[in-house]
């Protein structure tokens, strides 16, 4: 299984996500965010992340300005956009900043998938979490899971992958229901609300079999 460790911003944590197996490598840029990086200090830790793990930066409804200001100073390979933006705002992102966009939807009931399938003909991912409780301010990483039951035989011609709520104790048994081949957490490798645990990086990762593959390419949908 492919595995995206979200929210890091410590050098500990990262070697802990790198060593472990972790595919993807994500950065906050979302200012409510208790993981919320700054640009240096995401710089300094992509420094560390060796070719053929994927640096993802973290988005919610931002400007190009407010990309730029990252994409300038950091060298990311994705661009993970977590709010409400539309199918034409993921297909300018792509075109404008010349990365692959993996758009995150949420899900809580069957009238969710609709959207799935619209925002896979647009994104080079998708990201399936559960829905923020209502009047929430931020609007992933609550450590919270939908039904996955509702993703059962679901599939789509792009890559996806799974969040909400994940942990070293349900990964299987989520991968297992939803067919996911790919999972994406934050909270569940944390010790407190925004602390990240390079035990619990290690443990989760066994617990999923991380695996990364070979070199690195240049197509959509990294890696
Ligand atoms: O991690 C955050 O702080 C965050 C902020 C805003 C939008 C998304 C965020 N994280 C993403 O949320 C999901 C699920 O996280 P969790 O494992 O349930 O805590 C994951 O895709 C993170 O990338």
């Amino acid at each position: 299984m492919k595995v995206k460790i979200c929210g890091l911003s410590t050098p500990d944590t990262i070697a802990a996500a790198v060593e472990g197996g972790a595919a993807y490598v994500g950065f906050v840029f979302f200012e409510k965010s208790s993981r919320l990086v700054s640009v240096d200090t995401a710089r300094a830790l992509a420094a560390d992340v060796p070719p053929g793990v994927v640096k993802v930066g973290l988005f919610v409804n931002p400007d190009d300005a407010a990309l730029e200001a990252v994409l300038d100073t950091v060298p990311l390979d994705m661009i993970q956009l977590h709010g409400a933006e539309p199918p034409e705002r993921v297909v300018e992102v792509r075109g404008t900043h010349g990365l692959p966009v993996m758009k995150a939807l949420g899900l809580r009931d069957e009238s969710d998938l609709t959207a799935l399938d619209t925002y896979a003909e647009v994104a080079d991912q998708i990201l399936v979490d559960a829905k923020p409780p209502a009047g929430g301010e931020v609007p992933g990483g609550n450590g919270l899971a939908f039904d996955w039951r509702l993703l059962s035989g679901r599939r789509w011609p792009l890559p996806w992958m799974l969040a909400g709520g994940l942990e070293a104790d349900n990964v299987q048994r989520a991968a297992n229901l939803t067919g996911a081949t790919q999972v994406d957490l934050s909270s569940g490798v944390e010790s407190a609300p925004g602390v990240k645990d390079p035990a619990l990086i290690r443990a989760f990762l066994k617990a999923a079999g991380a695996e990364r593959p070979g070199p690195p390419h240049d197509g959509p949908g990294l890696p």
